[in-house]
C-alpha cells in the first residue's frame, strides 16, 4: 500500500437550493519522496480536497490513509494530534502571528506538546537558515518582505517533520521572482525530508516544476 492513499473522496455541500457535489469520487496515491501539483478552474474543489486530506475538513464519504493509518476514523482530539505530528501546511496567506519573531513563529506548532527544548529551538534556527533567513530570526513578520514571510511559513510547516506537506497557492501572493524561489524551496525541502508534497496552484510555471500534475475537473481528477 502507498504511504498516502486518498480513496474515492466525495464532498457535498448543502445549500438552501441544492446539494453541490464538489468532489465526486477522487482518489490519489503517493509514496514518500513524491510530489504532485493539483491544478483546475477556480471553484473546482482543489482547496476542498487539500483540506480533506490534511484533516482540516471531513469528506462526505471516502477514506484518507497515511502510513497505513486510516485517518478518517480518528476523533477530534486524535485528528488534532495527527495533524500536528504528520501534516505541514503552507497557505497563500502566511498566517504568521504578528507579535512573535520569525523564530517563535516557526516554533508555534511545537507548543502543543509543551515548551520547546533547546534541540527544538536549534531545529527551528536551522530551518530558518535553510530557507535563507539566518539573519532575520528576531524579526517580527511586519519587518519581513512577503517572500520572507512565506519562507518563515515554510519553516513553520516543517518544524514537526511532517510526512505530508500540503501547499495551497503558496506563491499566489508573491511576485514572479519570489514565486520561483519559493517553488524551488518547497521542492528542495520535500526531497531533503523525503516527504510527500501536494501543491494546489494556478501557476502553470510552478506546476511544471513538479514531477506530476493532475487536474481537477467536474469533481474528478483528469
Ligand atoms: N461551506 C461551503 N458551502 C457551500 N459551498 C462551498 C463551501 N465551501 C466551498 N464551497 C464551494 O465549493 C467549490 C469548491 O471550492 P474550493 O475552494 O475547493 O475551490 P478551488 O478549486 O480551490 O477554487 P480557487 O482556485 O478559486 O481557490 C466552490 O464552488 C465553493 O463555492
Amino acid at each position: 500500500m502507498a504511504d498516502f492513499v486518498a480513496s474515492n473522496i466525495v464532498k457535498e455541500f448543502q445549500t438552501p437550493a441544492q446539494t453541490l457535489r464538489i468532489l465526486d469520487g477522487v482518489s490519489l496515491e503517493l509514496d514518500r519522496g513524491q510530489n504532485v501539483a493539483i491544478v483546475g478552474e477556480s471553484g473546482s474543489g482543489k482547496s476542498t480536497f487539500l483540506h480533506i486530506i490534511g484533516s482540516l475538513d471531513q469528506a462526505t464519504s471516502g477514506t484518507v490513509e497515511l502510513l497505513g493509518k486510516n485517518v478518517s476514523e480518528l476523533n477530534e482530539g486524535e485528528l488534532a494530534s495527527h495533524r500536528n505530528a504528520n501534516v505541514g501546511f503552507v497557505f497563500q496567506q502566511h498566517h504568521l502571528l504578528p507579535q512573535l519573531s520569525a523564530l517563535d513563529n516557526v516554533l508555534v506548532p511545537t507548543l502543543a506538546t509543551g515548551k520547546p527544548d533547546s534541540a527544538m529551538i536549534d531545529r527551528a534556527k536551522s530551518l530558518l537558515e535553510s530557507v535563507g533567513l539566518a539573519d532575520r530570526m528576531t524579526h517580527k513578520p511586519g519587518l519581513l518582505s512577503g517572500g520572507e514571510q512565506q519562507r518563515v511559513a515554510v519553516a513553520r510547516a516543517l518544524i514537526c517533520e511532517p510526512v505530508l506537506l500540503l501547499a495551497d497557492e503558496p506563491t499566489g501572493s508573491l511576485d514572479a521572482a519570489n514565486a520561483d524561489s519559493l517553488g524551488s524551496l518547497l521542492l528542495e525541502v520535500q526531497q531533503e525530508s523525503n516527504s510527500i508534497l501536494i501543491c494546489v496552484t494556478h501557476s502553470g510555471k510552478l506546476a511544471g516544476d513538479f514531477s506530476r500534475t493532475i487536474r481537477l475537473e467536474k469533481g474528478k481528477f483528469v
